[in-house]
């Protein structure tokens, strides 16, 4: 056994020594005095406190978002009275609000006492759809607000209820729902469709159908990157109704067909030589995602390629973001699992699928992606 990991007996370790060390609040005060020491522990403070913060800083950009503070601020530093006024919160409040968003340095506070925008500020406003994303915050902040109660299945997540599309086609009948749904996920793909381009390489695929694709922005940047690609689009027929006049405002005219159904109901539709699952997969239980990869396998012909992209969770080796955000986000959603790359790559394995590839993303809260081939026909 490593001397850096802990043993299973829970004897002398170099790890099982550090934690008691870190652990002992007389070994902390004798830090305190060493140089080397004291930087070492004020750093594992501050990543502490950073934990036991981290739901106020939350609640601090969700207020600059919901009173539109950010966009206040983008044409040029304002004083805090006339940022109350517009906001209708009393000076006092929006002093508080403003001095908190400047230091998680969204804000930046000028000599003169006004408040300007932050270049990470101006940042989140440039992300597409992230401030749409924060904005239902609210909903998964109330599901986790008793995490114990959420953790023991005693709550009833409203974020199940928020996005109903996910339980099936019976649920997305609401085409309001269906519309601000999409809206969201479209505005959000940019980013998703950036990284999954850049590490999967789609040079060869005659035919790309893309699976719960919601209104075609994967594939309209498909389209964008790969000009002679022809595309399929595949979800909900609810969702795919406004999805045609969209790919052909991204120049796919003539390029795509659209077809709606259901992955649980339906068989997919043959044709393509490569199928896309952007997203998809963490919405769903590992039944239907069962289901789901089989008929993929079925729709693909033998050498065909199965490609999914989504945040995927960092198994051995637990990843920040994806590991609290995603994990519990698609808990919430009672049917959903932030699955490791290695857990997807299982779930191929078991349908058949050979060849299984993955790509960690740059940015794992964006996409990391899962490559696999439906093995050749045998001779
Ligand atoms: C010269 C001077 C003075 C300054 C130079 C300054 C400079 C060059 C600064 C750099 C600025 C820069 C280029 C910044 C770029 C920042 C970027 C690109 C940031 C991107 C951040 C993206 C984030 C935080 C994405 C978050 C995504 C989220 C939260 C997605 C959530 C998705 C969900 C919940 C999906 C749910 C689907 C469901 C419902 C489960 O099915
Ligand atoms: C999280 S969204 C991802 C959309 C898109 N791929 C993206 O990344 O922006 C999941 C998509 O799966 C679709 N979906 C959910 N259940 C489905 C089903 N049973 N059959 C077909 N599509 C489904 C939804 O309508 C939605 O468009």
């Amino acid at each position: 056994m490593s001397a850096l990991r802990p043993s299973a007996s829970g004897g002398f370790s170099l790890s099982r020594l550090g934690l008691r060390l870190a652990g002992s609040r007389r070994f902390q005060l004798i830090a305190e005095r060493i140089p080397l020491l004291r930087r070492f522990g004020r750093r594992e403070g501050d990543a502490l406190f950073d934990i036991v913060a981290g739901f106020v800083h939350s609640q601090v950009l969700y207020a600059l978002v919901d009173l539109r503070v950010l966009h206040m601020v983008q044409p040029g530093p304002q004083t805090v009275a006339a940022l109350a006024a517009k906001a209708g919160l009393s000076p006092d409040r929006m002093q508080l609000l403003l001095q908190g968003g400047a230091a998680l340095k969204l804000l930046k506070r000028c000599r003169d006492g006004r408040f300007d925008l932050a270049t990470r500020g101006a940042a989140f406003l440039a992300v597409p759809g992230l401030e749409a994303m924060v904005g239902h915050h609210h909903v998964l902040y109330r599901d986790l607000s008793d995490p114990v109660a959420f953790l023991k299945g005693e709550t009833d997540p409203d974020l199940a209820r928020f996005w109903p599309y996910v339980f099936g086609a019976t649920g997305a009948t609401d085409p309001e729902v269906t519309a601000k749904y999409s809206r969201l996920m479209t505005e959000s793909q940019g980013l998703v469709a950036e990284d999954t381009l850049r590490l999967v390489d789609l040079m060869g695929v005659r035919r790309l159908m893309d699976v719960g694709g919601g209104a075609g922005a994967f594939l309209g940047a498909v389209g964008r990157a790969y000009p002679l690609i022809e595309v399929m689009l595949f979800d909900l027929p609810v969702v795919v109704a406004a999805a045609p006049a969209r790919l052909e405002a991204e120049g796919l005219g003539g390029r795509f067909t659209v077809h709606g159904g259901s992955f649980r109901d339906d068989p997919l539709p043959k044709g393509a030589d490569a199928i896309s699952l952007i997203r998809v997969l963490f919405d769903h239980s590992d039944d239907t995602v069962k289901l789901l990869l089989s008929r993929v396998y079925d729709a693909l012909p033998p050498d065909g390629r199965i490609i999914i992209a989504e945040p995927m969770s960092g198994g051995a080796a637990p990843h920040r973001e994806t590991d609290t955000y995603f994990a519990f986000y698609t808990a919430a959603m009672r049917t959903g699992r932030t699955r490791s790359a290695v857990e997807i790559g299982e779930l191929l394995a078991a349908q058949g699928f050979t060849g299984i590839k993955t790509f960690p993303g740059p940015r794992p809260y964006v996409a990391s992606a899962i490559t696999a081939l439906r093995p050749s026909a045998v001779a």
